[in-house]
């Protein structure tokens, strides 16, 4: 039985005076049913795990480098980001891969650097609209799979993130029958892989995902969780999600 997570990605939002939504957080889930992640700026990681330390949330990182240390200004490794209190780190999410020309090889690299560091490697995937108009859904994240992930993921190691970029920060969201087809679809591109490990990989969706759709989408056929953007920065917001999933 895979134990659902819900994670919250804060991305670049969130000044100290935020940390606050921690607290309300850790007060609003006592003992959730389910696995609780945020990850916020990298400015606001150490304090907010200062903050959530022996409570049930757990706090994350959105990048890595793929190196420990060096010469590369204004980079984050996944070392520095478990120093800080981190156990996961979001890595190739579309934004991402957009804006700073991320590929496939690159993600594979710091999903490598991130167990390296011990951390939880949350590895996104997702079509764009002109790709699932053209029916090309399926084929465009079997080839991300493929080049993202290294050898070696497990079910310790590893969660797959499907989000779709059409569906991210719009209100929109795949119909149930396609978010469930894309699920089912991945864990029989991960079982061909990886094996009997592929059946204990969580496998979360996310774009647009709110307290109102939360509990219907996690009971979908191989979903188990969400990544969430929006419906993360407020803890009344995210505890509704949490309890979806628990
Ligand atoms: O990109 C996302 C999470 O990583 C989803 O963002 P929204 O929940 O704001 O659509």
């Amino acid at each position: 039985m895979r134990r659902k997570l819900a994670a919250g990605n804060w991305k670049m939002n969130g000044l100290a005076a935020q940390l606050a939504e921690i607290d309300a957080l850790v007060a609003a889930c006592p003992a959730p049913g389910c696995d609780v992640l945020i990850c916020p700026p990298a400015t606001l990681l150490a304090p907010m795990a200062a903050r959530a330390a022996g409570s049930a949330v757990a706090v994350g990182g959105q990048d890595c480098h793929r190196n420990a240390s060096g010469a590369h200004t204004g980079e984050v490794s996944a070392e520095m980001l478990a120093d800080a209190g981190a156990t996961a780190v979001i890595l190739g999410h579309s934004e991402r891969r957009a804006d700073h020309d991320e590929s496939d090889a690159a993600v594979a690299a710091k999903t490598e650097a991130a167990w390296r560091a011990g951390l939880l490697a949350i590895v996104c995937v997702g079509e764009t609209e002109a790709e699932r108009d053209a029916g090309q859904a399926l084929n465009v994240v079997s080839r991300q799979l493929a080049g993202s992930l290294p050898e070696g993921c497990t079910a310790a190691n590893l969660v797959v993130a499907y989000e779709p970029v059409w569906a991210i920060g719009t209100g929109r969201t795949p119909s149930n029958d396609d978010i469930a087809e894309m699920h089912v679809h991945m864990r029989k591109e991960l079982t061909a892989r990886f094996g009997e490990e592929a059946a204990g990989m969580r496998l979360l969706y996310g774009g647009s995902v709110k307290p109102g759709n939360a509990a219907e989408i996690f009971g979908l056929s191989d979903v188990d969780g969400g990544l969430v953007g929006g419906a993360s920065l407020k803890a009344a917001d995210f505890a509704g999600i949490v309890d979806a999933a628990g």
